[in-house]
């Protein structure tokens, strides 16, 4: 794929954005491969990409610069800014967007937060699409509320301009450092979680609650789920490290009992609201710990599906399913090496079926799909 800010040296952060994507694909497999080496895999299914470029529905841009003239984009090891807007992994849709929330950023006196003097309001703009219909969330990070009715008071025309702007929010992130977010959430519109759809299957994107950034992909993987799902005999399940259901609800069926968990409690607001959307009874989301859930539970069922961030789910779950042993594990992960250091402690299963999704092409990053059996 082609980027001019590749090209430039002006960003280098996809690493293999010069190799044709099949390349890619082999170097991801291969890795895959050498990560589980000596433990067989019964069956290793074709990867699975989509688009290469415009596939990404959500843009973090730290806003740098001065308030007349902002820049959206990221800055340098060196401090220096670099604007992002142009960059091909975003959607055609994201550029009007940018294009009016520089001008907007002047209109409300939002001055772009600068690192090195500690001084400044407005850190970064976090914008997420929905691709049901082009419904968009919009997310100020401030370092505080002294803006916030200056903010209030200009959204009007914004939002005149661009409606698919749907929720809009300001997050307060008072701390100094690289931390994306903080705690308090004000909204400033009525409307708190964006509608999605995946396969038919509503889904809610909210501040503060994890959402796939590859739509495309994140359908692929979650249909596979719910396929390699139908094929075994399941009653009962849980999803750990649910987010906003997106696994459970494509698994379950009106006779299934699940049981999704997840840290996050807008997360599961937003996976409870969908369970009713479809109007499935014997779904129960819960905003806990997975690890403390499961080690409290005695009521094992038929499949543990795992998803969980990048560390992996550890040694005391891993420690908790091999002895409680339900007879299937599914495990989605980001990072393959914490899922085979993960695989390698529940030595009583077998891989039976392994598939990768190309979620993040053009990075050395990928999402893995893996069938774990009891033997
Ligand atoms: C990779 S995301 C997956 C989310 C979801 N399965 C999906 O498909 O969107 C991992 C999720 O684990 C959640 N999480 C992190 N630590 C957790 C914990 N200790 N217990 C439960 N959930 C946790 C995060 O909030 C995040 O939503
Ligand atoms: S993140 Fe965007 S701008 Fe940066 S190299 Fe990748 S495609 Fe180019």
């Amino acid at each position: 794929m082609q980027c001019a800010l590749f090209d430039a040296g002006r960003c280098r952060s996809c690493q293999w954005i010069e190799h044709p994507v099949s390349q890619q694909l082999t170097a991801k497999m291969d890795d895959l491969h050498t990560l589980l080496d000596g433990l067989p895999v019964a069956n290793w299914c074709s990867p699975v990409s989509g688009p290469e470029q415009g596939f990404r529905n959500k843009a973090k841009m730290v806003v740098s610069g001065s308030v007349e003239k902002p820049l959206l984009g990221m800055l340098h090891r060196d401090g220096t800014p670099e604007d992002l807007t142009d960059c091909p992994l975003y959607p055609h849709s994201f550029a009007p967007v940018f294009a009016a929330l520089k001008p907007f950023v002047a209109r409300a006196g939002l001055t772009p937060y600068n690192v090195a003097r500690k001084r400044g309001e407005l850190k970064y703009l976090l914008l997420t699409e929905s691709k049901l219909d082009g419904g968009m969330m919009l997310r100020f990070v401030l370092r505080s509320e002294a803006k916030l009715v200056q903010l209030r008071a200009a959204l009007p025309v914004l939002q005149a301009q661009l409606p698919q702007l749907k929720v809009i929010s300001a997050n307060i992130q008072p701390v100094h450092m690289a931390i994306m977010e903080g705690e308090t959430e004000i909204f400033l519109t009525e409307q708190q979680a964006l509608a999605e759809n995946f396969n038919g299957v509503p889904l809610w994107i909210r501040p503060q609650s994890f959402f796939q950034t590859n739509p495309a992909v994140a359908s692929a993987l979650y249909s596979t789920a719910r396929d390699w799902v139908r094929t075994l005999p399941v009653n009962h399940m849980w999803d750990l490290f649910c987010g906003v259901g997106g696994f459970g609800l494509h698994c379950a069926t009106p006779e299934m009992r699940l049981t999704g968990i997840e840290i996050a409690p807008e997360a599961i607001a937003c996976a409870t609201q969908s369970a009713q959307a479809l109007g499935l009874q014997n779904l129960h989301f819960q905003a806990l710990d997975s690890t403390r859930f499961a080690t409290a539970s005695h009521d094992i069922p038929e499949l543990v599906l795992v998803n969980p961030p990048r560390r992996g789910i550890g040694a005391a779950l891993c420690d908790y399913l091999s002895r409680m042993a339900p007879p299937y594990i599914i495990y989605s992960s980001c990072n393959a090496s914490t899922m085979a250091k993960d695989i390698r402690l529940l030595p009583g299963y077998r891989i039976e079926r392994v598939q990768l999704f190309d979620m993040f092409p053009h990075t050395a990053h990928y999402e893995v799909l893996a069938l774990l059996v009891k033997q």
